[in-house]
């Protein structure tokens, strides 16, 4: 059975930032990922994990300004020297925490946009990524892209698996590969078993949560259990990440996770 992470921005969430990683290894977690790390010094998250006996999975590269509505820099021109601060930034950290995978988000569209703007748009994603998997290489780490579904991030310019993929055979690093999030991948194009083999090739991390409404994958319209089979027997031995808004108290909804040696200490 694939390992699973819990992810701190979403579950969890009756603690403090900090205090999370406490719950989550209480609850039975080995593994910890979340969106970003920027609010906090290295060495408090690093003592967290040290403290905890847990790993750090997976964290973003600066997001641009989230606040504002921005989603990512990957693919924004102009934003190149932001875009690639980022990088090194999201290094020092990973460094510190001792992280092998970054996922650099790609941004959105402008509302509207024209076919000549989207192709813009996916050359500078190409190049920026090139740079930055490139670098991710020499520290030892790997990036990551994720499709989103565009209900939820609309305008958001990488939506469809075939798109990564397309994007990764672009940029021609091993050190680039795909962050398959179950969640999005239903909403988005659903056939989620045919969709994971056709990629696994590529997929270098994997999330899950219930659909539509993001809570516990035991809750809505996917029965997670024969894609969690598929993925062992693929040869899946990353981790999966819980990236899921409970519906109620994290502890008590993780009566799906037993199965997967999340038992509440
Ligand atoms: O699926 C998601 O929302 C995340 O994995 C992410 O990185 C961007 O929000
Ligand atoms: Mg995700």
């Amino acid at each position: 059975m694939p390992r699973l992470a819990a992810n701190l921005s979403m579950m969890f969430t009756e603690h403090a930032f900090l205090d999370r990683f406490g719950a989550a290894a209480k609850a039975g977690f080995t593994g910890v990922e979340y969106l970003f790390p920027y609010d906090f010094e290295a060495h408090e998250l690093r003592e967290r994990l040290d403290q905890h006996g847990l790993t750090q999975v997976l964290f973003n590269l600066p997001p641009g300004d989230w606040e504002a509505g921005e989603r990512g820099l990957a693919s924004l021109p102009g934003r190149e020297g932001e875009f690639r601060e980022g990088v090194e930034r999201a290094l020092d950290y990973a460094k510190a925490l001792d992280c092998p995978r970054l996922h650099a988000m790609a941004g959105l569209l402008p509302q509207g946009a024209s076919e000549a703007t989207r192709e813009a748009h996916l050359a500078t994603y190409v190049d920026n990524l090139s740079h930055a998997a490139e670098a991710c290489g020499r520290a030892g780490r790997t990036l990551l892209i994720e499709p989103i579904n565009g209900r939820d991030m609309p305008d958001f310019l990488l939506q469809r698996q075939e798109l990564a993929r397309e994007v990764i055979q672009r940029v021609g690093s091993p050190h680039l590969r795909l962050q398959f999030d179950l969640y999005h991948c239903q909403i988005v194009q659903g056939d989620l078993i045919r969709t994971l083999e056709s990629q696994f090739d590529v997929v270098g991390h994997v999330q899950l949560a219930g659909v539509p409404e993001r809570h516990e994958p035991d809750q809505g319209e996917v029965n997670f259990g024969p894609v969690l089979e598929r993925l062992d027997s693929l040869g899946y031995d990353g981790w999966v990440g819980c990236e899921y808004r409970p519906a109620g108290d994290t502890v008590d909804g993780l009566g799906w996770a037993r199965a997967h040696g999340v038992v509440a200490k």
